[in-house]
């Protein structure tokens, strides 16, 4: 009989998460998610995939804990005994990571280091390998070196929430090469998606431009809008995770679209989509901008589509319209045309034509 494969995730109610979790589930696995006890309900984005654990074939799982919080880690570990564990929890926005510098640098360093410490101890005792994926990010590029960046291009963090990622992509990589771990680092470029937190600059923009449309804001603070990112979509990436715990042997892998595009060029065509021009509705505050910045980030995957054989599916300008459409959606508003929208109320529909 074949064990069925058991996955155990942090920051399961994220974007990445919640997409990791729709696509092992469809693979069969079963899945443990780690969440982080609040005072408001955080699994929004995982409702839909979860049954009640009573259910006889119920497949999803939710554990309380925190990556700050190792004894806890370590028994949920042994609870779940999983064959793959996916390290995606954070605090994850690095503007924020200026504000809360020890707090980022807990769950993000030394919440990696508690997980491969139990890790490492319950492979040592069971002899049982588990598989270990490390969320990385592009921000540990930071200030540019080389273009486009690769898995070799030097790191240069340049804010609390990078410094930390690097921290715990030299740990990853330290585990494997010390006690055999089977574990590795995806150095993922920025992935957006409808499920984005609203904070970050994409689905900020997408909110507000739905808002706008539907007569409930007249204004969109934002900071740097010169910066450059390698945006691609986020289930397409969630995806390259699992295919780097699927090889022969533990490697670290860039995951990108190659392509790089300004905060500028998305307000473009967001606001462009439904007939907008965004320089009437975007103003600046400082308060969005970052004590240092990130200015240029583009990578190059071909790493990722060679052994991984990996590919991106979604164009810019097919993400950038997916987000759009999705937030409209959310507020009962269907674009037509690049012109019109319908708003579907409970009693009637209502036209607005958009202006040219
Ligand atoms: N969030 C935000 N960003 C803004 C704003 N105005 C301009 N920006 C600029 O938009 C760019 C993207 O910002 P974010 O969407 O916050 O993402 P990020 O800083 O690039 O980080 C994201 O991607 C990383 C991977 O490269 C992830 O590791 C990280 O967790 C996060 O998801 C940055 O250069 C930021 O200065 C604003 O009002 N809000």
């Amino acid at each position: 009989m074949t064990h069925r494969k058991r996955a155990l995730i942090t920051g399961i109610t994220g974007q990445d998460g919640s997409y990791l979790s729709e696509f092992l589930l469809e693979k069969g696995y079963e899945v443990h998610g780690i969440i982080r006890r609040t005072s408001t309900f955080n699994t929004d984005r995982i409702d839909h995939i979860y049954e009640d654990p009573h259910t006889l074939n119920a497949k999803l799982f939710l554990h309380y804990g925190d990556l700050t919080d190792a004894t806890t880690l370590r028994r949920v570990l042994e609870e779940v005994q999983p064959t793959e564990v996916y390290n995606l929890g954070a605090q994850s926005h690095v503007r924020v990571s200026f504000d809360s510098p020890a707090y980022t640098v807990d769950s993000v360093a030394m919440g990696t280091l508690h997980l491969l410490e139990a890790i490492r101890d319950y492979q040592h005792r069971t002899d049982i390998q588990i598989r270990f994926y490390q969320a990385g990010s592009s921000e540990m590029f930071g200030k540019v070196q080389e273009i486009p960046q690769t898995e070799t291009t030097p790191f240069y963090p340049r804010s609390p929430y990078a410094c930390a990622k690097v921290y715990a992509h030299w740990q990853t990589i330290n585990y494997r090469e010390a006690y055999n771990l089977f574990a590795c680092n995806g150095i993922l470029f920025n992935h957006e998606s409808p499920r984005r937190g609203e904070t970050f600059v994409t689905r900020k923009i997408t909110r507000a431009l739905a808002r706008i449309v539907a007569g409930q804001q007249k204004k969109l603070y934002l900071g740097n809008l010169d910066t450059k990112r390698d945006w691609g979509y986020a289930k397409d990436y969630v995806k390259a995770m699992w295919l780097m715990l699927q090889q022969d042997a533990p490697d670290d892998y860039v995951v990108a679209t190659g392509e790089t595009h300004s905060v500028k060029e998305f307000l473009e065509i967001a606001f462009g989509y439904v007939n907008l021009d965004w320089h009437e509705y975007v103003a600046f505050d400082e308060r969005y901008l970052r004590p240092a910045e990130v200015d240029l980030l583009i990578g190059d995957a071909s790493k990722a589509k060679q052994l991984l054989d990996w590919q991106p599916s979604v164009s810019f300008e097919t993400l950038v319209h997916l987000m759009v459409e999705a937030d409209l959606k959310g507020l009962g508003l269907i674009p037509l045309n690049g012109h019109t929208v319908q708003l579907v109320t409970d009693t009637a529909t209502v036209r607005h034509t958009m202006p040219m």
